[in-house]
């Protein structure tokens, strides 16, 4: 089975017309905050993180009405934008088909309604971003891109493909059987993803949900579902499931790794112990320490830019405009960040 085509990041190359005036990309990046616990350590951590990189857009936190206040001002202290949305749930009582854990995460769906932006990369809470990602905002519009995600975990025990050991990041150890149809469509983690928000997508989204029962993995599975036609897949670089480490580590270069998604269990940085399985694993360790450097760097904690600075004042820089100038040759190099 050929392997799944996955979209090469090359080198920009963006030809500016100075006759037209330039305006900055709205683009940011996007997480989800939910609850009165510890999640906000995990924001927080990747506010810090985007910086260390440079980003050149702010991140925007999706926050449920349930966030307390004073979380709300610490991610702003961070220099994010908070903006407060109202729960998603699935159909009425069917959620007994969602793991209870994850039916919050539907309410993912309501950052289709920011169009202020016209492009975003969504991260979850969980995720740490450890190289400039920005490229990815130049992926062409109009398709869903995410990196697939892996079927070995105990957590899809529940799937035909778990039953017999198919795993789309190895199609060929153990093949899909043709007595059993077709294999599953390229499936990715919703943990990461770019795409564009729009009223008439989000309405659409909406609206399909009120007539689809929930299933175990929740919003991802929705989302799937939704942009299947539309989901290219990129590579796993761009959010390494920390599971594929024991799972598929013939598929990770993690010296290439760009972004690491804590979602295997007993891996959220904040609340490690140790004690789960595959946590004593010194890569593992090796990223939880990765993650605590980038949250306990003062260095790293958000500086109100001022107009003297020549950046921009609040959140947004103007690293976007003195890119777009220098690669028109208008102004001195600054280097746009390098693509994967
Ligand atoms: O109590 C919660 C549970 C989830 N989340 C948000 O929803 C995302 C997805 O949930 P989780 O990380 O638990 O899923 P995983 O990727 O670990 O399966 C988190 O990263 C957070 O951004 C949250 O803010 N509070
Ligand atoms: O609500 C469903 C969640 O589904 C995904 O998490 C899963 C998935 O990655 C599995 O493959 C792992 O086995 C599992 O541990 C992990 O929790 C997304 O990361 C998360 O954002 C969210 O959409």
């Amino acid at each position: 089975m050929a392997p799944p085509e996955v979209v090469q990041l090359g080198p920009k190359s963006t030809v500016l017309d100075l006759a037209k005036p330039l305006t900055l990309p709205n683009r940011a990046y996007v997480t989800f905050l939910a609850g009165n616990g510890d999640y906000v350590k995990g924001v927080v951590g990747l506010a810090k993180g985007l910086r260390k990189v440079n980003s050149a857009y702010p991140l925007v936190v999706a926050v449920l009405p349930d966030v307390p206040e004073e979380h709300r001002r610490i991610l702003e202290i961070q220099g994010c934008i908070v903006r407060e949305i109202e729960p998603v749930y699935p159909p009425e009582n069917q959620t007994q088909f969602a793991m209870a854990y994850y039916v919050i995460n539907y309410s993912k769906l309501r950052i289709w309604k920011f169009v202020e932006y016209s492009k975003m990369v969504y991260l979850d809470g969980d995720i740490q971003v450890y190289d400039n990602i920005d490229h990815l905002f130049d992926l062409p519009d109009g398709n869903f891109y995410a990196v697939m995600d892996c079927f070995c975990e105990k957590t899809w025990s529940h799937t035909p493909q778990a039953k017999i050991g198919y795993c789309q990041q190895c199609p060929d150890k153990v093949k899909w059987p043709a007595e059993m149809g077709q294999p599953p469509s390229l499936y990715f983690n919703a943990g990461m993803f770019v795409f564009e928000p729009s009223l008439e997508t989000y309405e659409n989204l909406l609206a399909t949900l009120k007539v689809t029962p929930p299933t175990p993995f929740a919003e991802q599975d929705f989302l799937n579902m939704f942009f299947r036609d539309i989901y290219k897949p990129i590579p796993l670089i761009y959010n390494l499931v920390l599971a594929m480490l024991w799972r598929h580590p013939e598929n990770v270069e993690l010296e290439k790794v760009k972004v690491v998604h804590y979602c295997a269990a007993g891996s959220k940085p904040w609340r490690y112990t140790g004690k789960e399985d595959n946590m004593q694993r010194e890569d593992v360790k090796m990223l939880v320490r990765k993650w605590w450097e980038v949250y306990s760097d003062e260095s790293l904690d958000y500086k109100k830019p001022t107009v003297a600075d020549g950046e921009a004042v609040g959140p947004v820089s103007m690293k976007p405009l003195l890119v777009a100038l220098s690669e028109a040759g208008a102004v001195p190099c600054v280097t746009a960040p390098s693509a994967a």
